[in-house]
């Protein structure tokens, strides 16, 4: 396919997504079904095309006046790709499978792309009802934060000390990825984003297969690594999921101690039986629900370290899945903040008496973040946010204070201070 056959169709799956109000993967799947001659790259191009027009919908359809799926296309490619307005122009011919030439409004608007006077949710490409809670968090970085989580992510990769000896080693096992040390976490690798928006397929590679290195986000390593988790510890990752953390978990206490790794759905925790053998971890029990039960109850006030990677609205991981944007609605976020009152007092009842609690989200709005800590201190006497500079002395991360927005109860990681996802944590210390 030529670019501009690709734009086209990307514009025709962007108006399939408006038109269905339907997940962008669906839409995409269904094009490739019903357009076979399109190969492996075509599709890898057009997804891409429509991930960045999903990016900044608000901001194109701002500048080209109008919200229909060609315009936000035209916008994105002139925002996000930095094509100029004869760059667009060219690519509208019109000619076969080609967008229709541009209009004299369209081409003037692509030459002024003017964001001037547009209000915050249109600049940084977000959804207005969370202007508010975003305002309370970045103050007047708000729309520099929310811009850099337009952009797309490169693929970090943990290098597990378990397997291999060091950061290097890995890295020098693997030249053909590229990849660079990532500036924060010690462990980390960064492949940068391809052009297509592909990454290599890492989990093809022989180290992979071997358990050298996960795909983990450096920002998702730094707040593992911020738990400080030792060896020898009883720890409870209560919200473990498909094991991201447990295995990063792991891997800081050098198999020694216990690790019980549970989640209230058991299908999200199956895979990580497979991916703790991979790792060669051997100090985690899995403790997997039968029939809603608590899997945890024999381990009440026991536990040196509850880890609460809680769910959440993910919105600090817009810059890998741009079209939750969109969808996220306020009720879905009264759910994410009742599930983590759940797990919050589940955790309170965990911990030992100078135990503590490490809560995660991979969210910047504070209702899940400070506010839910706050709640939580309402509701339960005897627990104390432990100090950014204690966190961060205490997981040897002195480093990377400066990068991180220090918030009431912890901490939050951005795209913009820290080049991670959205991450935000919290230690909070059962009085002894
Ligand atoms: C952010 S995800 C966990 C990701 C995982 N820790 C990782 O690093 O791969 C949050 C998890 O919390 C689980 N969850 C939600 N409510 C829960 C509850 N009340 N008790 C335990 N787990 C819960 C969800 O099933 C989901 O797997």
């Amino acid at each position: 396919m030529t670019p501009a056959a690709r734009i086209s169709a990307a514009i025709e799956v962007l108006a399939d997504i408006e038109a269905r109000r339907r997940p962008a993967t669906d839409a995409l799947k269904d094009w490739g079904l019903s357009h076979r001659f399109a190969g492996s790259k075509d599709r890898a191009a057009i997804a891409s095309l429509v991930y960045d027009a999903l990016r900044r919908k608000a901001s194109a359809a701002w500048i080209m006046g109008e919200t229909t799926p060609r315009a936000i296309v035209l916008g994105m490619l002139r925002l996000q790709r930095g094509l100029d307005p004869a760059a667009v122009a060219a690519l509208c011919s019109g000619e076969r499978f080609a967008p229709e030439p541009l209009t004299a409004d369209e081409s003037v608007r692509l030459e002024s792309a003017d964001l001037g006077g547009a209000p915050a949710a249109v600049a940084g490409d977000f959804p207005d009802w969370i202007e508010l809670s975003l305002q309370r968090v970045f103050g007047e970085d708000l729309i520099s934060e929310m811009r850099a989580l337009t952009a797309r992510a490169p693929l970090d990769l943990r290098v597990n000390t378990l397997k291999v000896s060091s950061r290097e080693e890995a890295h020098d096992a693997l030249p053909h990825l590229g990849a660079v040390e990532t500036p924060l976490s010690p462990l980390g690798l960064r492949i940068a984003p391809g052009e297509d928006g592909r990454g290599p397929a890492v989990q093809s590679e022989p180290e992979f297969r071997k358990g050298w290195i996960e795909i983990q986000d450096e920002g998702s390593q730094l707040v593992a690594l911020l738990a400080g988790v030792k060896p020898g510890e009883q720890v409870v990752d209560l919200c473990a999921g498909g094991g991201g953390k447990t295995l990063a978990l792991a891997a800081m206490m050098e198999n020694h101690g216990q690790i019980y790794a549970t989640d209230n759905d058991a299908r999200r925790l199956a895979p990580i039986h497979d991916r703790l053998a991979r790792a060669g971890v051997r100090n985690v029990q899995v403790r997997t629900p039968r029939a809603k039960a608590d899997a945890v109850t024999d381990l009440d006030g026991k536990i040196d370290c509850v880890v609460v990677d809680a769910p959440c609205t993910g919105v600090g991981t817009w810059r890998r899945n741009p079209d939750a944007k969109w969808r996220l609605r306020p009720g879905s976020l009264d759910v994410r903040r009742k599930e983590q009152e759940a797990v919050l007092d589940r955790a309170a009842r965990l911990v030992r008496p100078g135990g503590r609690i490490v809560y995660i989200t991979c969210s910047i709005l504070p209702e899940e973040n400070d506010d839910a800590l706050a709640a939580f201190m309402e509701r339960h006497d005897g627990f104390t946010p432990l100090p950014l500079t204690k966190i961060l002395d205490a997981s040897r991360l002195g480093h990377i204070e400066k990068a991180v927005r220090a918030t009431a109860h912890g901490l939050q990681l951005t795209p913009l201070r820290t080049g991670t996802d959205g991450f935000y944590a919290a230690i909070l210390v059962r009085n002894p």
